[in-house]
Protein backbone atom coordinates (compact mmCIF):
# COMPACT_ATOMS: atom_id res chain seq x y z
CA UNK A 1 0.00 0.00 0.00
CA UNK A 2 1.04 3.23 -1.31
CA UNK A 3 1.11 5.94 2.15
CA UNK A 4 1.55 8.76 3.89
CA UNK A 5 2.69 7.50 7.39
CA UNK A 6 2.92 10.02 10.66
CA UNK A 7 3.81 8.10 13.77
CA UNK A 8 4.10 9.50 17.12
CA UNK A 9 4.89 13.57 16.07
CA UNK A 10 5.42 15.53 18.56
CA UNK A 11 6.37 19.36 17.74
CA UNK A 12 6.01 22.91 18.59
CA UNK A 13 6.66 26.56 18.70
CA UNK A 14 10.18 27.39 21.08
CA UNK A 15 9.06 25.39 24.12
CA UNK A 16 5.85 25.17 23.25
CA UNK A 17 4.90 21.74 22.66
CA UNK A 18 1.80 21.78 20.28
CA UNK A 19 1.31 18.30 18.62
CA UNK A 20 1.71 15.37 21.09
CA UNK A 21 2.28 12.38 19.96
CA UNK A 22 -0.17 11.97 16.95
CA UNK A 23 -0.18 9.54 14.12
CA UNK A 24 -1.95 9.47 11.21
CA UNK A 25 -1.77 7.60 7.89
CA UNK A 26 -3.06 8.79 4.12
CA UNK A 27 -3.42 5.98 1.12
CA UNK A 28 -2.49 6.83 -2.02
CA UNK A 29 -5.68 7.69 -3.92
CA UNK A 30 -7.96 8.51 -1.01
CA UNK A 31 -8.69 11.73 0.92
CA UNK A 32 -8.04 11.92 4.11
CA UNK A 33 -9.44 14.47 6.41
CA UNK A 34 -8.41 16.21 10.12
CA UNK A 35 -10.91 18.10 11.86
CA UNK A 36 -11.16 19.81 15.28
CA UNK A 37 -11.08 22.78 16.92
CA UNK A 38 -9.66 25.93 16.48
CA UNK A 39 -5.88 25.94 17.56
CA UNK A 40 -5.64 22.62 18.42
CA UNK A 41 -2.58 21.82 16.29
CA UNK A 42 -3.64 20.70 12.66
CA UNK A 43 -2.17 23.14 10.99
CA UNK A 44 1.61 22.53 12.86
CA UNK A 45 1.05 19.03 12.67
CA UNK A 46 0.55 19.22 8.57
CA UNK A 47 3.86 21.86 8.78
CA UNK A 48 5.73 19.68 11.03
CA UNK A 49 4.58 16.65 8.09
CA UNK A 50 5.98 18.26 5.33
CA UNK A 51 9.28 19.30 6.73
CA UNK A 52 8.33 23.28 7.23
CA UNK A 53 8.63 22.65 11.23
CA UNK A 54 10.95 20.35 12.82
CA UNK A 55 9.77 17.39 14.46
CA UNK A 56 10.73 17.17 18.31
CA UNK A 57 9.77 13.44 18.85
CA UNK A 58 8.38 10.93 15.85
CA UNK A 59 8.77 9.40 12.33
CA UNK A 60 7.09 10.80 9.01
CA UNK A 61 7.37 7.92 6.08
CA UNK A 62 6.13 8.17 2.33
CA UNK A 63 6.13 4.81 0.98
CA UNK A 64 8.64 3.81 3.39
CA UNK A 65 11.20 6.47 2.90
CA UNK A 66 12.00 8.67 5.77
CA UNK A 67 10.84 12.11 5.53
CA UNK A 68 11.68 13.04 8.72
CA UNK A 69 13.16 16.66 9.36
CA UNK A 70 13.92 16.88 5.79
CA UNK A 71 14.85 20.02 4.07
CA UNK A 72 11.40 21.11 2.21
CA UNK A 73 12.71 21.02 -0.95
CA UNK A 74 13.42 16.81 -0.46
CA UNK A 75 10.24 16.42 1.19
CA UNK A 76 9.05 18.20 -2.36
CA UNK A 77 11.33 15.73 -4.33
CA UNK A 78 10.48 12.66 -2.72
CA UNK A 79 6.21 13.17 -3.72
CA UNK A 80 4.76 15.37 -0.54
CA UNK A 81 4.19 18.79 -1.05
CA UNK A 82 1.90 21.45 1.31
CA UNK A 83 -0.50 23.68 -0.02
CA UNK A 84 -0.70 26.17 3.02
CA UNK A 85 -3.50 28.30 4.41
CA UNK A 86 -4.56 30.83 2.38
CA UNK A 87 -2.72 28.61 -0.20
CA UNK A 88 0.02 31.24 -0.08
CA UNK A 89 0.40 32.72 -3.78
CA UNK A 90 2.61 35.30 -3.94
CA UNK A 91 0.65 38.37 -4.95
CA UNK A 92 3.31 40.07 -6.66
CA UNK A 93 4.37 37.78 -8.81
CA UNK A 94 2.25 36.66 -11.82
CA UNK A 95 0.47 33.53 -12.37
CA UNK A 96 3.04 31.68 -14.23
CA UNK A 97 5.65 33.17 -11.98
CA UNK A 98 4.15 31.59 -9.19
CA UNK A 99 3.58 28.34 -10.73
CA UNK A 100 7.44 28.22 -11.43
CA UNK A 101 7.81 28.63 -7.28
CA UNK A 102 5.77 24.84 -7.19
CA UNK A 103 8.75 24.03 -9.31
CA UNK A 104 11.79 25.34 -7.86
CA UNK A 105 12.77 21.74 -6.40
CA UNK A 106 13.02 20.66 -10.16
CA UNK A 107 16.21 20.47 -11.55
CA UNK A 108 15.39 20.06 -15.08
CA UNK A 109 13.28 23.39 -15.95
CA UNK A 110 12.56 22.76 -19.52
CA UNK A 111 10.57 19.59 -18.20
CA UNK A 112 9.23 22.58 -15.54
CA UNK A 113 8.38 24.74 -18.28
CA UNK A 114 6.64 21.51 -20.02
CA UNK A 115 4.39 20.87 -16.86
CA UNK A 116 3.70 24.49 -16.32
CA UNK A 117 2.11 24.54 -19.69
CA UNK A 118 0.48 21.39 -18.99
CA UNK A 119 -1.51 22.21 -15.92
CA UNK A 120 -2.25 25.76 -17.53
CA UNK A 121 -4.69 23.70 -20.05
CA UNK A 122 -6.20 22.26 -17.29
CA UNK A 123 -7.30 25.55 -15.82
CA UNK A 124 -8.78 27.98 -18.48
CA UNK A 125 -9.02 30.41 -15.55
CA UNK A 126 -5.58 30.85 -14.84
CA UNK A 127 -5.04 30.73 -18.96
CA UNK A 128 -6.65 33.43 -19.92
CA UNK A 129 -4.58 35.36 -16.19
CA UNK A 130 -1.30 33.31 -16.78
CA UNK A 131 0.76 37.02 -17.14
CA UNK A 132 -1.75 39.12 -14.33
CA UNK A 133 -0.24 39.26 -10.60
CA UNK A 134 -1.69 36.87 -8.51
CA UNK A 135 -2.17 39.13 -6.47
CA UNK A 136 -5.45 40.50 -8.85
CA UNK A 137 -7.11 37.49 -9.41
CA UNK A 138 -10.39 36.28 -7.14
CA UNK A 139 -10.22 34.35 -4.49
CA UNK A 140 -11.81 31.08 -6.32
CA UNK A 141 -8.63 32.09 -8.75
CA UNK A 142 -5.91 31.85 -6.03
CA UNK A 143 -7.38 28.82 -4.91
CA UNK A 144 -7.13 26.95 -8.62
CA UNK A 145 -3.41 28.61 -8.73
CA UNK A 146 -2.32 27.19 -5.38
CA UNK A 147 -3.36 23.66 -6.66
CA UNK A 148 -2.10 23.89 -9.72
CA UNK A 149 1.37 25.52 -8.30
CA UNK A 150 1.45 22.45 -5.95
CA UNK A 151 0.71 20.29 -8.76
CA UNK A 152 4.14 20.99 -10.80
CA UNK A 153 6.45 19.02 -8.53
CA UNK A 154 3.97 15.88 -9.45
CA UNK A 155 3.70 15.22 -5.87
CA UNK A 156 2.00 11.71 -5.19
CA UNK A 157 0.91 13.39 -2.04
CA UNK A 158 -1.18 16.79 -0.92
CA UNK A 159 -1.33 18.00 2.35
CA UNK A 160 -3.88 20.71 1.97
CA UNK A 161 -4.80 23.51 4.87
CA UNK A 162 -8.25 24.41 4.55
CA UNK A 163 -8.85 24.62 0.93
CA UNK A 164 -12.26 25.48 1.33
CA UNK A 165 -11.84 28.61 3.58
CA UNK A 166 -12.93 32.21 2.52
CA UNK A 167 -14.09 30.12 -0.66
CA UNK A 168 -17.76 31.37 -2.25
CA UNK A 169 -20.32 28.07 -1.89
CA UNK A 170 -19.61 27.43 -5.47
CA UNK A 171 -15.71 27.84 -5.46
CA UNK A 172 -16.09 25.39 -2.34
CA UNK A 173 -17.82 22.80 -4.10
CA UNK A 174 -15.39 23.39 -7.54
CA UNK A 175 -12.33 23.40 -5.49
CA UNK A 176 -13.50 20.13 -3.66
CA UNK A 177 -14.22 18.41 -7.03
CA UNK A 178 -10.83 19.69 -8.05
CA UNK A 179 -9.33 17.54 -4.90
CA UNK A 180 -11.36 14.94 -5.60
CA UNK A 181 -10.74 14.32 -9.33
CA UNK A 182 -6.63 14.10 -7.88
CA UNK A 183 -7.80 11.24 -5.96
CA UNK A 184 -8.77 9.44 -9.44
CA UNK A 185 -4.76 10.15 -10.47
CA UNK A 186 -3.83 8.01 -7.29
CA UNK A 187 -2.70 11.33 -5.79
CA UNK A 188 -3.28 10.96 -1.98
CA UNK A 189 -4.63 13.78 0.29
CA UNK A 190 -4.47 14.59 3.52
CA UNK A 191 -6.55 17.51 4.02
CA UNK A 192 -7.58 20.00 7.38
CA UNK A 193 -10.94 21.50 7.20
CA UNK A 194 -12.84 23.49 8.91
CA UNK A 195 -15.78 23.09 6.78
CA UNK A 196 -17.01 19.90 7.50
CA UNK A 197 -20.01 19.42 6.15
CA UNK A 198 -18.82 19.89 2.77
CA UNK A 199 -15.76 17.74 3.54
CA UNK A 200 -17.37 14.93 5.21
CA UNK A 201 -18.87 13.78 2.00
CA UNK A 202 -15.61 13.21 0.08
CA UNK A 203 -13.57 11.83 2.88
CA UNK A 204 -12.68 8.19 2.81
CA UNK A 205 -11.29 8.42 6.47
CA UNK A 206 -11.36 11.21 9.39
CA UNK A 207 -9.26 11.70 12.56
CA UNK A 208 -10.34 14.42 14.94
CA UNK A 209 -7.66 16.21 17.08
CA UNK A 210 -7.87 17.81 20.01
CA UNK A 211 -5.69 19.95 22.69
CA UNK A 212 -2.65 18.61 20.26
CA UNK A 213 -3.99 14.74 20.95
CA UNK A 214 -5.59 12.55 18.36
CA UNK A 215 -9.27 11.65 19.72
CA UNK A 216 -10.75 9.30 17.09
CA UNK A 217 -9.59 7.92 13.75
CA UNK A 218 -12.32 6.14 11.43
CA UNK A 219 -14.64 6.37 8.67
CA UNK A 220 -17.31 9.06 8.12
CA UNK A 221 -19.48 6.24 9.08
CA UNK A 222 -17.86 5.35 12.34
CA UNK A 223 -17.97 9.38 13.52
CA UNK A 224 -21.68 9.57 12.14
CA UNK A 225 -22.53 6.21 14.27
CA UNK A 226 -20.55 7.72 17.57
CA UNK A 227 -23.14 10.11 19.07
CA UNK A 228 -20.30 11.45 21.69
CA UNK A 229 -18.19 12.62 18.61
CA UNK A 230 -20.97 13.93 16.30
CA UNK A 231 -22.25 16.32 19.88
CA UNK A 232 -18.67 17.10 21.06
CA UNK A 233 -16.71 17.95 17.76
CA UNK A 234 -19.03 17.94 14.82
CA UNK A 235 -21.82 20.07 15.93
CA UNK A 236 -24.37 20.78 13.64
CA UNK A 237 -23.30 18.47 11.04
N1 LIG B 1 4.29 30.45 14.28
C1 LIG B 1 3.76 30.23 15.50
N2 LIG B 1 4.43 30.59 16.61
C2 LIG B 1 3.91 30.35 17.84
N3 LIG B 1 2.72 29.77 18.07
C3 LIG B 1 2.00 29.40 16.99
C4 LIG B 1 2.48 29.60 15.65
N4 LIG B 1 1.55 29.13 14.79
C5 LIG B 1 0.55 28.64 15.56
N5 LIG B 1 0.82 28.80 16.86
C6 LIG B 1 -0.03 28.37 17.98
O1 LIG B 1 -0.12 26.95 17.94
C7 LIG B 1 -1.43 26.54 18.29
C8 LIG B 1 -1.98 25.63 17.21
O2 LIG B 1 -2.12 26.39 16.01
P1 LIG B 1 -2.55 25.70 14.64
O3 LIG B 1 -2.55 26.78 13.60
O4 LIG B 1 -1.74 24.49 14.39
O5 LIG B 1 -4.02 25.25 14.97
P2 LIG B 1 -5.18 24.76 14.01
O6 LIG B 1 -5.78 23.57 14.65
O7 LIG B 1 -4.68 24.61 12.62
O8 LIG B 1 -6.18 25.98 14.14
P3 LIG B 1 -7.07 26.74 13.05
O9 LIG B 1 -8.17 25.82 12.73
O10 LIG B 1 -7.53 27.95 13.82
O11 LIG B 1 -6.18 27.06 11.90
C9 LIG B 1 -2.25 27.80 18.52
O12 LIG B 1 -2.29 28.03 19.92
C10 LIG B 1 -1.45 28.87 17.82
O13 LIG B 1 -1.62 30.10 18.46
Amino acid sequence: MSALVAENVVTGYGKQEIVRGVSVTAEAGKITCIFGPNGCGKSTLLKAIAGALPLWNGTTLLDGITLSNLPVHQVVRNGLVLMPQGGGVFPRLTVTENLRMGGYAIPDKRLMERRIEALIDQYPSLARRRHTAAGSLSGGEQAMLSLARALVSEPRFILLDEPSAGLSPAMVNETLERITTLTAQGIGILMVEQNIREAMPIADKLYILAAGEKRFEGSPQDVRDDRQIMDIYMGGV
